[in-house]
């Protein structure tokens, strides 16, 4: 793979469900390159998430080829390519009758390293996705709160040393404080690790403030895909639409920020 290469690569992918009458994703092409952080906004149903698994076989495509570092991943053992590609889940998804360590470290487990470094991996990711180590390693997921648990999936997909993490709307759940918090720290840890992020949201704003690129679905097809002052651009109507709420946002709340500091 020569320097320039897409890390993931989607060619002409499609999917459908229920004998084609769904058509989840659409002829999708999509090049998404080597540390680059990417947001995939879109109505429900739009056929984000199905885009995601279809990028670590969680699903496989009926048609068109995706390649993951050069490599169609359709020769690939899906289970390795997996340990080779973090998940975030929207709720965590953790293991609630396993401790914190134990869900942190379940992917290392499997992989069969020994449970020293296991250990120290553990002690290292919760610094990492800044929880305190005394206070974490023992509790179960139902004892911590909504943004702790997203911090405990987070250290769960980067355990393995991935290079690329599938995030599905990570802090959707999230209050707003905790939601911005959380984003931009995951923002910092994609840039100091390395990463290649690819994550989906309902939050056009999150995704302009977050992402290096964003890439617009809508009925299973990839509407429009840029950086935010590309996409900001764009003549599509409907891109224009999820573009004004943000811009409309900002200005409500200058005119009323303004108002009140004239009282
Ligand atoms: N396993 C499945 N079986 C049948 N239909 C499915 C399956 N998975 C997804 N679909 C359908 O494919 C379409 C795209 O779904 P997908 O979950 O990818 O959308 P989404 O954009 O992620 O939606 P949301 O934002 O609501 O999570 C939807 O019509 C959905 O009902």
């Amino acid at each position: 793979m020569s320097e320039t290469s897409p890390l993931i690569a989607f060619s002409h992918v499609a999917k459908n469900f229920n004998g084609g009458r769904v058509r989840a994703v659409d002829d999708v092409s999509l090049d998404i390159a080597a540390g680059e952080f990417l947001a995939v906004v879109g109505g429900s149903g739009s056929g984000k998430t199905t885009l995601l698994r279809l990028a670590n076989r969680l699903t496989d495509p009926d048609t068109g080829t995706i390649t993951v570092a050069g490599e169609d991943i359709a020769g690939v053992d899906p289970i390795g390519l997996r340990r080779r590609i973090g998940y975030v889940f929207q709720s965590g998804g953790l293991f609630p009758h396993m401790s914190i360590a134990g869900n942190i470290g379940i992917t290392p487990r499997l992989l069969g390293t020994p449970k020293s470094e296991i250990a120290a991996r553990v002690d290292e990711l919760l610094d990492l996705v800044q929880l305190d180590r005394a206070q974490h390693h023992d509790r179960f997921p139902h004892e911590l709160s909504g943004g702790q648990r997203q911090r405990v999936g987070v250290a769960r997909a980067l355990a393995a040393k991935p290079h690329i993490v599938l995030m599905d709307e990570p802090f959707g759940a999230l209050d707003p404080m905790t939601r911005d918090a959380l984003g931009n720290d995951y923002r910092a840890l994609h840039a100091s690790l390395g990463l290649t992020t690819v994550m989906i949201t309902h939050d056009m704003t999150e995704a302009l403030l977050l992402a290096d690129r964003v890439a617009v679905m809508r009925e299973g097809r990839l509407l429009a895909w840029g950086t935010p002052a590309e996409l900001s651009r764009s003549d599509d109507p409907y891109v224009g639409d999820l573009l004004g709420t943000p811009r409309r946002q900002a200005e409500r709340l200058r005119a009323v920020l303004s108002q009140s500091s004239t009282l």
